[in-house]
């Protein structure tokens, strides 16, 4: 499914004087899931967007497997997307509902019921639509999306709105599809639940493209704002042993840990040992995804 490449290229946006996305370039994979990271106004749904041919780019494009949305032969076959919670005619059954997308994109009649099945609404396929709890309404949009059964999944904010155990669902749903060699483009701001769902990451800011690489990857460019955690009974003396090593940053945090900024734990295991201070503890805190990502949009996040 080599053709399921996105490769977004100098993608911009401008409406009137606000660049909403501003030459973005970046590239998904099959088979992998990715993350698609940015704070509120950062241009998420509008990259979303003109991916899928809804809104025009002012420069730049972006291709699915090679070729525009636009110039895709079979473009509901190739890609399916769910870029907000569902809607569907109120006094319709899920099923129904399912049956008339079938019908208008010509699909075949029995792709309403596997679809349904995928999600896990075959239960509910009898009830109305406006009986469907939020978490049903976005079962039932990734069902429709799914119906052309595309090599690509493109999804805005999917796990808005739902509950643990739905978010759980969701993310073994997304992860499975991509381990059949789909591409499974999901944006979100849940930055814990990316770092649980995602391969890849791809990081925006107002507009402009940040990190993009392996989640290990992206907390590995990190890695400096790691920090040291160690304990001693000899906080005194590890303190002044550290205060000789250039770039450490110190902080006391009580019951004899010290944490430490700007070197490595082998630097403070050597420079503890020189000074026959005892260690109880010397562990690295990589910084969690949420950090990374609040140091890496800092001041980006403004409202826009
Ligand atoms: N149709 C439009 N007309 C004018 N400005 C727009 C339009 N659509 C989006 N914008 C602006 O473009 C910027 C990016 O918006 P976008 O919705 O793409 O961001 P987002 O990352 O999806 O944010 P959120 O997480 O809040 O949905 C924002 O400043 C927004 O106000």
């Amino acid at each position: 499914m080599a053709d399921g490449q996105i490769v977004v290229s100098g993608l911009t946006k401008l409406y009137k004087n606000v660049r909403a996305v501003d030459n973005l370039s970046f590239t998904v994979e099959p088979g992998r899931v990715t993350g698609f990271l940015g704070p509120n106004g950062a241009g998420k749904t509008t990259t979303l967007r003109m991916l899928l041919n809804l809104v025009k780019p002012t420069a730049g494009d972006a291709t699915i497997g090679g070729q525009r949305y636009a110039d895709l032969a079979d473009p509901l076959r190739r890609v399916g997307a769910v870029l907000e919670a569902s809607s569907a005619h109120k006094g319709r059954t899920g099923i129904n509902h399912l049956r008339v997308v079938c019908a208008a994109a010509g699909f075949p009649r029995q792709r309403a019921e596997e679809a349904l099945a995928l999600v896990g609404l075959t239960p509910a396929a009898k009830r109305k639509f406006k009986g469907y709890s939020l978490g049903m309404r976005q079962r039932l949009g990734i069902a429709a999306a799914m119906l052309g059964d595309p090599q690509v999944l493109i999804l805005d904010e999917p796990a808005n709105g739902l509950d643990p155990e739905g978010i759980r669902w969701m993310r073994d749903l997304l992860k499975s599809l991509a381990a059949q060699g789909r591409t499974v483009l999901v944006s979100s701001h849940l930055l814990s639940e990316m770092q649980q769902l995602a391969d890849d990451l791809v990081i925006i800011a107002a507009g402009k493209l940040v990190r993009q690489g392996t989640v290990s990857q992206v907390m590995d460019s990190m890695a400096h704002t790691a920090q040291v955690r160690v304990r001693t009974p000899q906080a005194t003396e590890l303190t002044e042993a550290l205060r000789a090593v250039e770039q450490a940053t110190i902080t006391p945090n009580g019951d004899g840990v010290l944490l430490v900024t700007g070197v490595d734990a082998p630097t403070v295991g050597r420079a503890a040992l020189k000074a026959s201070v005892e260690l109880h503890e010397l562990t690295t805190e990589r910084p969690d995804l949420e950090r990374v990502f609040l140091e890496l949009t800092a001041g980006k996040a403004a409202i826009r």
